[in-house]
């Protein structure tokens, strides 16, 4: 069955469900796209210039046959790139094997210094992200409008946004973002931020949405119940609530038989969507991706859990 799809702001249709390729490693990453695309149906990848395997991922997609124009490909700009972005993207495209991507994304609200210690990760003698302060976020938004309207991304959009990171760049945006990918799953609703989105007309992406690696959701045992009364597992319930929002959903895996799962969602009813839209409030709230980035990024979570230290005065 093929898998709905939602329009973005652009007019063009992105698939709710779309294959996650970070941590999928290059001898993975090719036969896992490849069986995504022919075998399991899915017509939507999420890729990113810093996962370091587009090169396989294109591979994968050139393997399945299926014409390029039928499948829905995302990269993302990665944070040592904000000043460079079509060179980022040109990166991109030369290794997916393309001359345009469907959806590119700013990865993160932060920008960082190029040509330090590290590609992708450069530090500061204490350690600390070695962030470019003299950078504005606008410009780099200025450069992603740039490569939308060159046609080499037909859809431009962010991701790990908060409210405030949105308000930095909308009102002096011409190209208003098609989308924000940000941490979603019952245990990180971020309810007041889909709301926003929504008003917005920016489709909400959402990433782990299985809880990522070693996930705690995939045991929860309310998930459990809700997935026992379908006849189905945690996964799909975790990924039919998603859908059941119009939500995209991109759950990653290397694993045959849950690719071919992960885009069968249970098609939950409306108290099932209610009881996992209150979950976090039961004490399971967790945010699991937090990278130390040392600065405010306006998520309201994150500030109080102290993973992120507020700037010094
Ligand atoms: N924009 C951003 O900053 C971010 C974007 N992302 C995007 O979102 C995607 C998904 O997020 P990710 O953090 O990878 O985590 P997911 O929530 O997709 O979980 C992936 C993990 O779950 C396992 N898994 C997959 N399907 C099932 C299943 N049906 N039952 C049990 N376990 C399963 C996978 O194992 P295995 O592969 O071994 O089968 C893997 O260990 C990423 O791959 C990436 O594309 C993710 C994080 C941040
Ligand atoms: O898309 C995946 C994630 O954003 C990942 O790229 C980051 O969390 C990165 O590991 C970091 O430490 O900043």
């Amino acid at each position: 069955m093929a898998v709905r799809s939602v329009k973005l702001n652009t007019g063009k249709e992105i698939p709710l469900i779309g294959l996650g390729t970070w941590q999928s490693k290059p001898g993975e990453v090719t036969e896992a796209v490849r069986y995504a695309i022919k075998e399991a149906g899915y017509r939507h990848i999420d890729g990113a210039y810093a996962y370091g395997n587009e090169a396989e991922v294109g591979e994968g997609i050139r393997q399945s046959g299926v014409p390029r124009k039928e499948i829905f490909i995302t990269s993302k700009i990665w944070s040592t790139f904000h000043r460079r972005v079509e060179d980022c993207l040109d990166i991109t495209l030369e290794r997916l094997g393309t001359d345009y991507v469907d959806l590119l994304l700013v990865h993160w609200p932060v920008a960082l210094k190029e040509g330090g210690n590290h590609p992708l990760f450069p530090t500061r003698p204490d350690g600390s992200r070695d962030i470019d302060e003299e950078w504005k976020l606008i410009d780099t938004w200025k450069q992603m409008e740039e490569v939308y309207h060159k046609g080499k991304a037909k859809a431009i959009g962010v991701s790990n946004f908060s409210q405030l990171k949105l308000e930095e760049i909308l009102p002096h945006a011409t190209v208003k973002p098609a989308t924000n990918q940000i941490e979603l799953h019952p245990y990180l609703p971020q309810h007041k931020l889909i709301a926003y989105l929504k008003s917005q007309g920016i489709v909400p992406q959402a990433y782990s949405p299985l809880g990522s690696t070693n996930s705690p959701l995939l045991k929860d045992e309310v998930v459990a119940e809700i997935a026992k009364k379908h006849g189905t597992e945690p996964g799909a319930v975790l990924i039919g609530w998603h859908v059941a929002k119009d939500v995209v959903a991109l759950p990653k895996s290397v694993t045959a038989a849950r690719i071919a799962k992960n885009i069968q969602p249970a098609p939950l009813d409306e108290e099932d969507v209610k009881k996992l839209d209150g979950l976090a409030e039961g004490g399971k709230h967790q945010r699991l991706i937090s990278p130390p980035w040392g600065v405010v990024l306006g998520f309201d979570d994150w500030y109080k859990a102290d993973v992120q230290q507020p700037p010094k005065p």
